[in-house]
């Protein structure tokens, strides 16, 4: 087990998510859904070690690595530069990184497909670009959980397509990953999924992903497409253009 939380409460501020009991087993995928607001990051934080927890008990077993949410970045260093910082936790104080740091970060900029951005000024990247660069140098501290915020949040649909592919073979090496996101797509590479809203609900993709459940979870209507088994949001304000087609 790499997680264990039983009765866990997580906040911040005044905000205190409702209590819950989960765990995380190596090798796997856990999605992390709900409204904005709901406490995914809060609780990805406490995860991470950053926020204490509320209540309850929490235990973490091996390295963590955290992806915070997408922002802008001041790094004036190239692109790989960036990534083998991420190293710098496992090699105490000292600069220099080994071969095998650098080779662990080629690895994880062509794993997320951004091996030509590499000498590239990390500034001057665009933010899509740069999403993938932090995701890469996430990737690149090998640690037995990894916490990512909104890691798709800025990509293009084939960057979306390659981070799915490559959460899911990173799990292959034993690793847990716990990703935030609202891209309900991406959700469904899970093993699990955990819904924080008014509760939090734990469970698997097919289940927590039925339109109905996700319409109580946004408190906005939510149907199963007959035709492709997605969830689209149901339109409930305006009235569609004359010529609008589903
Ligand atoms: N630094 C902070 N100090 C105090 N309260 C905060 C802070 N950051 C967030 N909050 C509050 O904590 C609650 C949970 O926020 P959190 O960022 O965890 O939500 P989220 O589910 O990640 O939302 P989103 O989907 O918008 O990213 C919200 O009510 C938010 O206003």
């Amino acid at each position: 087990m790499i997680v264990e939380a039983r009765e866990l409460i997580v906040g911040r501020g005044t905000f205190r998510a409702e209590p819950f009991d989960f765990a995380l087993q190596p090798g796997t995928l856990t999605a992390l859904i709900g409204p904005n607001g709901a406490g995914k990051s809060t609780l990805l934080q406490t995860l991470a070690g950053l926020l204490p927890p509320v209540a309850g008990t929490l235990r973490t077993d091996g390295e963590v690595a955290y992806l915070p949410p997408p922002g802008s970045f001041v790094l004036p260093f190239a692109a790989d530069y960036v990534v083998v910082m991420g190293r710098a936790a496992r090699r105490g104080l000292s600069p220099i990184f080994s071969a095998e740091d650098w080779a662990l970060a080629h690895r994880a900029l062509a794993q997320v497909g951004a091996a030509d951005l590499a000498k590239r000024p990390f500034d001057r990247l665009s933010s899509g670009q740069q999403g993938r660069v932090m995701l890469a140098r996430t990737i690149a501290q090998d640690a037995a959980l990894c916490l990512l915020d909104e890691p798709t949040a800025l990509l293009d649909p084939q960057g979306v397509a390659e981070v799915a592919i490559t959460l899911r073979h990173l799990t292959e090496s034993g690793r847990a990953l716990v990703v935030a996101t609202h891209d309900l797509d991406l959700a469904r590479h899970a093993d699990q999924v955990i819904a924080i809203g008014s509760t939090i609900d734990c469970g698997s993709p097919p289940m927590m992903l039925a339109g109905e459940r996700l319409s109580r979870l946004y408190e906005t209507p939510m149907i199963d497409c007959q035709t492709c088994g997605h969830v689209a949001t149901v339109a409930t304000s305006a009235s569609p253009p004359a010529n609008a087609s589903t």
